[in-house]
């Protein structure tokens, strides 16, 4: 039932996928979404394996940024030739380049862009943050004036503080942009909207006149990404390469407002709503890695004399590795509901934008914070050798982590969430209905379905109790700041401060209402796959994915007495109930995830588990190791110690 199983393979791994009780074929269809991704995923990788010259020279962790960059921008170039979508140096032109073009260029101007993005005629980026300002963007400082005589916009960093700063790719890859400025027209400021401007020559590459760009420099990680600055001095473009399917502009400098006047943010909102899936596989390459080496990494004898056992067999073990794949799951559910509510948008249904605006964001926030943490406690459980960048974690972590800010620093997205339950709690203070049914916050505005928590002991428990609980939680927290927000209104303070004062609650609120949402999605997910023993799998995640949250929130249940302490322990049991259930399946649930050996990059999560002799073949690759004694050495530490044998013979 496995289909991963090899010859050659590491027994200890062939031993654990034959323990397999259900399809991995089914199961990895699933979550790709349909067989036929499955088929092309493996048509891919099969293609790679035979193109050398799409492989990496040597492993990419011991080469430098320059060669880093050098080695991507190859591989792009070649892959450009074998297939339409690339890798690194593209990265932003395709997630959020080309997303901008569709979402707020007009008919013309995508007639005119759009083909040449595609064809990858031009290489480009979003510049939008500023090294002063990237939350508030009210504030960005870079202008973009009109000239009705010319009919141009003239661009200028008028600070240091407005550089635009982090956009990836900006520093060396790209040369025509996505620049947000403010516009200023007959001498009014309308806030930031979003240009089409060339940074650089076409062919020569080189920045044009007025045009100051370059690398940041090293980050915490994401080191083949060339995030980049730029100052803008006078730099001419055309009326046109303003984006202009939402707000517009004469030619005379008069201005027509957009349908919604979030319009121009869209970009953001679509890579909020697409990135939750990146993150649940950036989990799931995680757990990948660390389950398979877990099942051949053997530590300690349970019983003496009995030998070592495998370190997935200790309930901590498991604790550790198996709520991450439960998380990547349960994302991947809630991405899909994100991904339909933007196409929907996309498709011409602006009103759908302050419900994908809610909640995006706050999934954002939770899943991105989540997924760091899940990586973060795999690569503890690898023991040492997680530490070691041949496992794929440290990067892997600095990569997923770099979520937690970009797109909208998480706390800043948690608060955006929370706008939307406060105004909710508003209505029902006030008795108002929902003007608009919204399946994710219309359990706000009921009461609790019932006063007390049904979970009970149980082992084969009833998701929609655990639900229910959540919403309880989420419907208590976001009440309670409300209540907190408008008495400290009473008492004077203004709006604005009172929101500041209520932060910590607001997020609190956001985040148990994200849980809720997460839950659901997940629960009814699971309710589409019709074979039975994936469907068992499937309910045995969702169990421990549940009842782990419980543990996550078990403050905030047990604070009104909605839950007993009788309650917690039923929820323990049911989570080591489901841990058990899951151990024989581990190995074969995340093969299931169908992530190649490329793909997960790690010397540990190796599809054949042939860990040991592989880490002596990466360890060679060191450059350190094409010396035996560094050049360096008799100038340092060899001349330390012979001066030292010098002065014990005197
Ligand atoms: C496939 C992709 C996968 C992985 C990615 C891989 C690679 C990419 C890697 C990195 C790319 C990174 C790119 C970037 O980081 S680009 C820069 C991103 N920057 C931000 O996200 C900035 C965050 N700031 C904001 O979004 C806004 O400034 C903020 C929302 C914080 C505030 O905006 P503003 O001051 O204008 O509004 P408010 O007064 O707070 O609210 C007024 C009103 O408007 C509503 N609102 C706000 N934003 C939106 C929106 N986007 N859509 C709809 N509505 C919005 C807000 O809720 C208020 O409503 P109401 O309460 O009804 O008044
Ligand atoms: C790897 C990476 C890639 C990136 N790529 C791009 C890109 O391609 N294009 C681009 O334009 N930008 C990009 N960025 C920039 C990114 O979007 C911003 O860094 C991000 O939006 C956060 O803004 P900031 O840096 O101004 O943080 P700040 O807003 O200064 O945040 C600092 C602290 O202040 C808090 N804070 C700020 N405002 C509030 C508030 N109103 N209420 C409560 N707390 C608040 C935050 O929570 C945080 O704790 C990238 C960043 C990174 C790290």
């Amino acid at each position: 039932m496995n289909s991963y199983i090899k010859p050659g393979d590491n027994p200890l791994l062939t031993e654990e996928r034959k323990k397999c009780q259900f399809s991995t074929d089914i199961l990895a269809a699933f979550y790709h979404e349909n067989a036929q991704k499955i088929k092309r995923r493996h048509e891919i990788y099969q293609y790679y394996l035979e193109n050398k010259e799409l492989h990496d020279p040597e492993p990419t962790e011991f080469m430098d940024r320059y060669h880093r960059l050098e080695n991507a921008e190859r591989k792009v170039s070649l892959l450009k030739k074998h297939v339409k979508k690339a890798g690194s140096p593209l990265g932003l032109h395709y997630t959020m380049m080309i997303p901008t073009i569709l979402n707020n260029a007009d008919d013309e101007q995508k007639a005119e862009w759009l083909p040449k993005a595609q064809n990858l005629e031009f290489i480009g980026t979003y510049a939008q943050t500023e090294l002063g300002h990237g939350t508030n963007l009210r504030f960005l400082e870079t202008t973009a004036t009109y000239d009705p005589k010319t009919q141009e916009f003239i661009l200028n960093s008028p600070t240091t503080s407005a550089a635009k700063w982090w956009p990836g790719n900006l520093g060396k890859s790209s040369n025509r942009i996505i620049v947000v400025a403010r516009l200023i027209s007959n001498g009014k400021d309308y806030g930031p909207h979003s240009f089409f401007v060339p940074i650089r020559d076409p062919i020569t590459h080189k920045s044009l006149p007025g045009v100051t760009v370059g690398d940041i420099g090293p980050k915490f990680g994401i080191p083949t990404v060339d995030n980049g600055f730029l100052l803008l001095n006078n730099v001419r473009i055309p009326r046109r390469n303003m984006f202009m399917k939402n707000a517009k502009l004469n030619p005379d400098g008069t201005y027509i407002s957009p349908k919604h006047a979030k319009l121009a943010y869209g970009t953001m909102v679509y890579v909020r709503a697409v990135m939750i899936r990146t993150m649940s596989h950036m989990l799931g390459l995680a757990s990948t890695i660390s389950i398979r080496y877990s099942a051949i990494r053997k530590q300690g004898e349970i019983e003496a004399g009995k030998g070592e056992v495998k370190v997935l067999e200790y309930q901590t073990q498991q604790y550790r590795l198996l709520p991450q794949v439960a998380r990547a799951w349960a994302f991947e559910f809630a991405g899909r509901y994100t991904r339909k509510l933007y196409a929907q948008f996309l498709g011409g249904d602006v009103d759908v934008l302050p419900a994908l605006h809610g909640v995006s964001s706050g999934l954002k926030a939770v899943v991105t914070h989540q997924t760091a943490q899940g990586i973060e406690q795999c690569r503890m459980a690898c023991g040492g050798h997680g530490y070691s960048e041949a496992s794929g974690l440290p990067q892997l972590f600095a990569t997923a982590v770099a979520g937690c800010t970009y797109e909208g620093e998480n706390m800043v997205m948690l608060l955006q969430s929370a706008r939307q339950l406060v105004k909710i709690a508003s209505d029902v203070r006030k008795n108002q209905k929902p003007t608009k049914q919204n399946p994710v916050t219309d359990y706000l505005y009921k009461t609790s379905a019932a006063t007390k928590c049904k979970i009970d002991q149980t082992t084969d428990p009833d998701p929609s109790s655990v639900i229910e609980a959540f919403e309880h939680v989420a419907r208590r927290l976001t009440f309670a700041a409300f209540d907190k927000l408008e008495q400290l209104k009473q008492r004077g303070i203004s709006a604005e401060n009172a929101w500041v004062q209520c932060g910590v609650d607001l997020r609190r609120a956001a985040t148990a209402h994200t849980r809720t949402f997460i839950a659901r999605q997940f629960s009814n997910g699971i309710l589409e796959m019709r074979d039975l023993p994936v469907q068992a799998v499937l309910k045995d995640l969702l169990q421990l994915y549940l009842f782990y949250e419980v543990l996550e929130c078990d403050g905030d249940l047990l604070y009104d007495g909605y839950v007993i302490g009788q309650q917690i322990e039923y929820s323990k049991n049911n989570v080591y109930e489901a841990l058990r259930r899951l151990r024989p399946n581990a190995v074969s649930i995340v093969d299931s995830f169908d992530f190649n050996d490329r793909e997960l990059n790690s010397v540990l999560g190796r599809r054949d588990g042939n860990v040991y002799e592989n880490m002596l073949e990466w360890a060679k690759s060191s450059p350190l190791n094409k010396h035996d004694v560094m050049p360096f050495h008799h100038k340092y530490l060899g001349k330390m110690m012979e001066d030292a044998r010098q002065q014990s013979k005197l």
